[in-house]
């Protein structure tokens, strides 16, 4: 299902360069930027993610920081930088639209393809519910993809998406076609082929000495511009036996996780409404102290991840649900992004709120957690809602995704 925009608000093109730099974060945990010479990290999966982080710090410099893309798939390979320094330059001065008009929208697959996959998880989940190994979450995804007639122009892009301090806006340089092209030793341009831009609102985890903080995120409701109607939107959310429910997998999941590598691990504030700009979600703050603070983040992050947040429980099982329902790889959708310095100290991701941009195409990802009575219209309006940031920040009617699911959203 496709429909072609031409959005009144299309001014020019924006002029400048696209964003450099390997990785890019920018939220309220503050900005990192990779700066300096950049050297790939050989590529692998979490197994051996603290060998290779090692020998990547071994011969660097006092400032290096590690960081880069952890994919969805835990047998997928990671694509990780170490590059010299970590800077802080603000690159969102960027005046113009990051998709110049026309553009074309195609959902994939199409709303009702994505209600009937729903449909068929929930029926699975119903049938599996009780029995002790059975699945209790299978978290599945869509896509849209955008098709513009230029260059969509990341730095325009990031300019929007900061605007929402709620998030952590973030650019990744990811392997392009032919991985490894164009990838010269200075890390200015980045081999220039793809990239995955986005907003999260996820942390999947924070390290600063023996300090650990994940900000679990998972029972969503989309936000309205009336603010009684948001009002009730969220309060309707805060009460919901589903969402909690569907809340609670993912922080007894992470809290098991941790538990083993913490001395003292507790979630001081409960479970709270959060929201960004155009969602409400259901987050819980989970804080430890580790008993070895030595443990890279990324390492720490690469052992929670998937969450239940994003793949579902049992991990495995639901993974290979999402593999027979989804149409589309996820990549690194999904998976986490983040940096860490040579201490092991830094921040990853949630990669949720995003896309992939290549040249002057997107592919934007939302996805929502099915669970036993979840609703198949209700989750596809989920994820419709779930677009609009991305698509606000492209320039496109945030509301797009939710005409293209149906005129009863
Ligand atoms: C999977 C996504 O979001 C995740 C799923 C949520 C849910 O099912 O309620 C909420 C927040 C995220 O953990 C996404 O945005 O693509």
């Amino acid at each position: 299902m496709t429909i072609a925009l031409t959005d009144p608000r299309k001014a020019e093109p924006a002029a400048r360069p696209a964003a450099s730099g390997r990785f890019l974060f920018h939220g309220p945990g503050g900005t990192v930027l990779s700066q300096g010479s950049h050297a790939p990290i050989a590529p692998g999966t979490a197994e051996t993610l603290e060998r290779r982080l090692a020998e990547a710090f071994r011969d660097a410099g006092p400032g290096a920081v590690a960081g880069g893309a952890l994919p969805f798939r835990r047998d997928r390979p990671d694509h990780l930088w170490r590059a010299a320094r970590a800077g802080s330059r603000p690159l969102w001065d960027a005046p113009g639209e990051a998709a110049p008009g026309p553009v074309r929208l195609t959902s994939v697959p199409a709303p009702e393809i994505y209600a009937d996959a729903v449909a068929r998880a929930e029926r699975l989940l119903r049938a599996e519910a009780g029995l002790p190994q059975g699945l209790r979450k299978i978290v599945l995804a869509r896509t849209l993809a955008v098709a513009s007639p230029c260059p969509i122009h990341e730095d325009a892009l990031l300019a929007r998406l900061v605007q929402d301090d709620s998030v952590t806006a973030f650019r990744v340089g990811l392997p392009g076609a032919g991985i490894g092209a164009g990838i010269g030793a200075d890390g200015g341009a980045d081999g220039g082929t793809r990239a995955l831009v986005g907003a999260t609102p996820e942390l999947l985890l924070d390290k600063r000495g023996a300090a650990v903080l994940s900000h679990s995120l998972a029972g969503s409701a989309r936000r309205h511009r009336d603010t009684e109607r948001d009002a009730r939107a969220a309060a309707a959310l805060a009460g919901s036996a589903k969402d909690r429910r569907e809340h609670a997998m993912v922080v007894e999941y992470i809290l098991d996780t941790l538990a083993p590598l913490c001395r003292n691990l507790d979630c001081p504030d409960g479970t709270r409404l959060t929201a960004t700009r155009s969602m409400w979600h259901l987050g819980t703050r989970i804080r430890g102290r580790l008993r070895d603070d030595t443990v890279p983040a990324a390492v720490l992050a690469a052992r929670l991840h998937p969450t239940p947040a994003v793949c579902g429980l049992p991990p495995a099982d639901a993974a290979r649900q999402i593999a027979r329902l989804e149409p589309e790889d996820r990549g690194f959708y999904a998976g986490a992004v983040g940096w860490c310095d040579a201490r092991g100290d830094g921040a990853w991701h949630v990669a949720i709120r995003c896309a992939e941009i290549c040249g002057s195409t997107a592919r934007l990802f939302a996805g929502a957690g099915i669970v036993e009575g979840s609703d198949p219209w209700a989750e596809t309006h989920e994820t419709a809602a779930k677009f609009a940031a991305m698509l606000d920040a492209l320039g496109l009617p945030g509301d797009a995704a939710l005409t293209l699911a149906g005129k009863d959203a």
